[in-house]
């Protein structure tokens, strides 16, 4: 079973006397990868900045395994950090930055190339041993970063947006080699992205945060199809937010296997609903307006005959459906999933 091994209860942050974080709790599982996922000034990586001790006015608990950290300072927390900028050294070889730690530990030679040696194949880059920062990639760059953090077997390793500086592509390929590295030397992480493409890709767990507050916990998936409030529906995909009385007007009288509460908001994945019949689904009459390519989808504009408007996505399996010609979209009632009341928004 994986223990609750990093506990935050009842943070409060202050930053230049503003009061940026109020009453935070949240739990961090053991050898997990847990992303903070959040709009821009949602308050990530001010709270990542506490918990490794790099933040003054701070109150409340943080536990990390088991023992009370938020008095210690940065150094004596057994916490690494990898920030998107790098950091690194530009004086030393690719084998001195990440040996840089141990030497400051005042290991020996001998533990110090094998910790090294073997660091630099975790992350496949003993071919750069004796190269320097600026004869790498950004992408190889942020690995040797990693390695020099992951070499001193932290307890906790936080990485504040470690991928944001690099290319697209590079970005896909880095992060299933953090989660890799995170699977194989079983580290629990901490991960800051506001991509929320990146966080469902690698994290067993996110945290959703916006204006200093934790919004909802749980796996990508929990995340995606059951979101807990309004924001949550609004910020994590693609999305219809509906009122449970334009729901009844769809002709549904449940959502949720629960009976429709007019005054109810309700998400509607775009993606959940269907060309074709099946004996739950509600048949919904109308016709789309509009559609875009989006590769392996199609997303269209459907307008119901009750003047609902609706976004609505399928695979690109076949001919795109034609706008403006009537046709029947069915949903079944089961997908419909309720979010709170009008006036929690
Ligand atoms: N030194 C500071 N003094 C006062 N306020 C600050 C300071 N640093 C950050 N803030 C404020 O704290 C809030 C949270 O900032 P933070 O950088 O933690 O957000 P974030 O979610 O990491 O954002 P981003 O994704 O843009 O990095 C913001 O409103 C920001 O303006």
């Amino acid at each position: 079973m994986q223990s609750d091994f990093l506990q935050i209860q009842g943070l409060g942050i202050t930053l230049s006397g503003n009061n940026i974080i109020k009453d935070m709790s949240f739990k961090v599982r053991r050898n997990t990868l847990t992303t903070f996922l959040g709009p821009s000034g949602s308050g990530k990586t001010t709270v990542l900045r506490a918990i490794a001790g790099l933040n003054t006015e701070v109150s409340g608990k943080i536990l990390l395994d088991g023992e009370e950290i938020q008095s210690r300072s940065a150094n004596q927390r057994n916490i690494g950090m990898v920030f998107q900028s790098y950091a690194l050294f530009p004086n030393m070889s690719i084998f001195d930055n990440v040996a840089y730690g141990l030497r400051v530990q005042k290991k020996s030679n001998d533990v110090i190339n094998k910790e090294v040696m073997a660091m630099l194949q975790t992350v496949s880059l003993t071919n750069k041993k004796d190269a320097y920062p600026d004869q790498l990639s950004g992408g190889q760059k942020q690995r040797v970063a990693i390695a020099r953090a992951m070499v001193l077997k932290p307890k906790l390793l936080l990485l504040d947006e470690p991928l944001s500086a690099l290319d697209a592509k590079i970005r896909v390929s880095l992060r299933e080699q953090i989660r890799e590295y995170q699977q194989k030397l079983g580290i629990t992480m901490l991960f800051v992205t506001h991509d929320q493409g990146e966080a469902m890709a690698i994290s067993d767990d996110i945290v959703v945060m916006n204006e200093g507050k934790v919004q909802q916990q749980g796996s990508p998936m929990a995340i995606y199809a059951q979101p807990e409030n309004v924001f949550m529906a609004q910020f994590i995909g693609n999305h219809n937010l509906l009122m449970g009385t334009q729901l009844q007007q769809l002709g549904l009288t449940t959502a949720g296997g629960q009976t429709l509460v007019a005054d109810t908001h309700y998400v509607v994945r775009p993606e959940l609903f269907s060309p074709e019949a099946t004996p739950e689904a509600t048949a919904i009459a109308g016709q789309m307006t509009a559609c875009s390519m989006l590769g392996d989808r199609v997303q269209y504009h459907f307008m119901s005959d009750t003047k609902l408007p609706l976004k609505v996505e399928l695979l690109n399996h076949s001919e795109p459906l034609k706008i403006g010609v009537p046709l029947t979209l069915y949903l079944d009632p089961a997908a419909v999933h309720p979010v709170g009341p009008a006036n929690a928004e």
